[in-house]
C-alpha cells in the first residue's frame, strides 16, 4: 500500500479515467488526430463542466505510466493530449518524459490552478471563475481558451489576455449548453476584436469522443 502511494505521488502511476484515440475537437489543434489521456481528480468545480464524473479521484484506477504509453503507441498518431479532470493535480514529469522518449508531441488542457509539471509542446490554458489560476501559468500558456457562458465572460477573457505572453493564441469557446445563445455574441465579439478566434467543440458536433 505504502509503495502505491509513493508511486502515485511521484507520477509513476496516475489515476486514469479513460484514454482514447480521436480527433482533437477544440482549440488551435482542432482537426488533428490525437490520443487523449484523461486523468481523474478536479477541485475547481465549474458549474457547467462537461466531465463532472472525473472530479472524484478515488473513482479511477492507478495505472502505471508505462502501460498508458504502451496503449498510446498502438495508434499511428503521435500527438497526445493530457486532460482531465485537472491533470496538473498530478506530477506529470515521468509521464511526459516517457512520452517524449517515445516520440510523442505532448499537449495539455488545464485550468492553470496548479503549477505546471512535465514537458509540454503546447499548453492550452482555460481559466475559470471558480478558482484562481496559479500566476506561473501566464508565461507558459501557448493558448488561452476561455469558455463563454455569460456576457460577463468577455471581460473575464480580456483580463486574462492582458497577462499572457504576446505569442499566446486567444480563443473564445461557447459553453455547450449555452451555444445557441452565446455563439452569436461570440461572432460579433471576434468581428470587432479580431485578436480573438472562435473555438467550437467540433467533436460534439461530429458525435465522436
Ligand atoms: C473538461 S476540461 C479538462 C481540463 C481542465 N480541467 C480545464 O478545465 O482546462 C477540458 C476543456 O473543456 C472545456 N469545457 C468543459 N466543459 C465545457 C462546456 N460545458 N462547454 C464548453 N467547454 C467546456 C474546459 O474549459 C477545457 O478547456
Ligand atoms: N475530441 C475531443 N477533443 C477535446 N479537446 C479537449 C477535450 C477535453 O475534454 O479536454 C476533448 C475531448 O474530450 N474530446
Ligand atoms: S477545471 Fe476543467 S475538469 Fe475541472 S471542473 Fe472545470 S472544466 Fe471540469
Ligand atoms: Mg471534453
Amino acid at each position: 500500500m505504502e509503495n502505491i502511494i509513493k508511486e502515485v505521488k511521484s507520477g509513476i502511476k496516475l489515476p486514469l479515467m479513460e484514454a482514447f484515440y480521436t480527433i482533437q475537437g477544440e482549440g488551435m489543434h482542432s482537426g488533428t488526430a490525437a490520443y487523449f489521456i484523461r486523468l481523474g481528480g478536479c477541485d475547481v468545480g465549474c458549474v457547467w463542466c462537461d466531465v463532472k464524473e472525473s472530479w472524484d479521484v478515488s473513482k479511477w484506477p492507478e495505472v502505471d505510466i508505462e502501460d498508458i504509453v504502451d496503449s498510446a503507441l498502438e495508434y499511428p498518431g503521435r500527438l497526445v493530449v493530457i486532460t482531465g479532470g485537472e491533470p496538473l493535480m498530478h506530477d506529470l514529469g515521468p509521464l511526459t518524459k516517457l512520452l517524449k522518449e517515445k516520440g510523442f508531441v505532448t499537449n495539455i488542457e488545464t485550468s492553470g490552478v496548479y503549477p505546471v509539471t512535465g514537458e509540454f509542446d503546447w499548453i492550452c490554458f482555460s481559466p475559470k471563475k471558480f478558482k484562481k489560476p496559479h500566476p506561473s501559468i501566464y508565461e507558459l500558456a501557448d493558448e488561452l481558451k476561455v469558455v463563454i457562458y455569460h456576457q460577463s465572460d468577455f471581460a473575464f477573457a480580456e483580463k486574462h489576455a492582458e497577462k499572457v505572453k504576446e505569442s499566446c493564441k486567444k480563443l473564445l469557446q461557447p459553453e455547450w449548453s449555452k451555444k445557441d445563445r452565446m455563439t452569436e455574441h461570440i461572432i460579433n465579439y471576434v468581428k470587432s476584436s479580431p485578436n480573438w478566434k472562435i473555438s467550437l467543440q467540433t467533436h460534439k458536433f461530429m458525435d465522436i469522443p
